[in-house]
């Protein structure tokens, strides 16, 4: 179990307002959390499994849901096709270092009842997220200590984001769920250049 920096990092709320999602969030990017050898280890295993290097992965994500906790149905690439690939309109970060291709997520922890990862699975109704009751997930995955599930956002090609990975974390019923979220870029996502290219970007 990771534990740096989560301790003094957790917050009780997040960017989402509550209706969207309602989870503790931190996230591993101080520089105790990023260099700790346990996620060097695992960004280095991950990085020689998808033949992609970690200067393209986001730093970590912790959540920690309560029972009653949630997240809707929502895409992971980051506002990519709705924003488009514009200079003006796309979150800068994400102009340079392409949409979010890949999820990989980690179940840091057991939960009693509920809290299942459930997946679109397929393009139907993809224009229709919101509406779309949460009983029509086509694939749920049980939170389990140690299990990982990797996902891809993006169709073959990376430019147009797949309906079908459209998912949604439904509500812990009973006890905590622990989980951690890693997700992996089309370009850099760490380059010292886009940070000193930001910090003196005129405001
Ligand atoms: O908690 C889950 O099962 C999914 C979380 C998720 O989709 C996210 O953090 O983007
Ligand atoms: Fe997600």
């Amino acid at each position: 179990m990771i534990r740096v920096g989560l301790a003094e990092g957790l917050r009780d709320e997040d960017e989402h307002p509550a209706h969207i999602r309602n989870v503790s969030v931190t996230n591993c990017d101080s520089a105790n959390c990023m260099q700790a050898p346990i996620v060097n280890e695992l960004s280095g295993r991950l990085s020689a499994m998808l033949g992609a290097p970690s200067r393209n992965f986001e730093s970590m994500e912790f959540v920690r849901y309560e029972a009653g906790q949630h997240y809707v149905w929502h895409p992971d690439e980051y506002s990519w096709q709705r924003k488009g690939w514009s200079a003006e309109r796309a979150d800068p970060v994400h102009v340079l270092s392409g949409p979010r291709v890949l999820t990989f997520f980690m179940y840091l922890s057991d939960v009693d009842e509920g809290g299942e990862t459930g997946f679109m699975g397929t393009r139907a109704g993809a224009s229709k997220v919101a509406p779309t009751p949460a009983e029509e997930a086509k694939l749920k995955v049980r939170p389990e200590k140690g299990k990982a599930i990797l996902w891809a956002n993006m169709r073959d090609e990376w430019r147009t984001a797949e309906p079908a990975a459209v998912h949604r974390a439904f509500p812990v019923r009973r006890g905590v769920k622990w989980a951690s979220t890693l997700w992996v870029h089309a370009a850099g996502f760490r380059i010292p250049e886009l940070y000193a290219g930001l910090a003196c970007a005129p405001r």
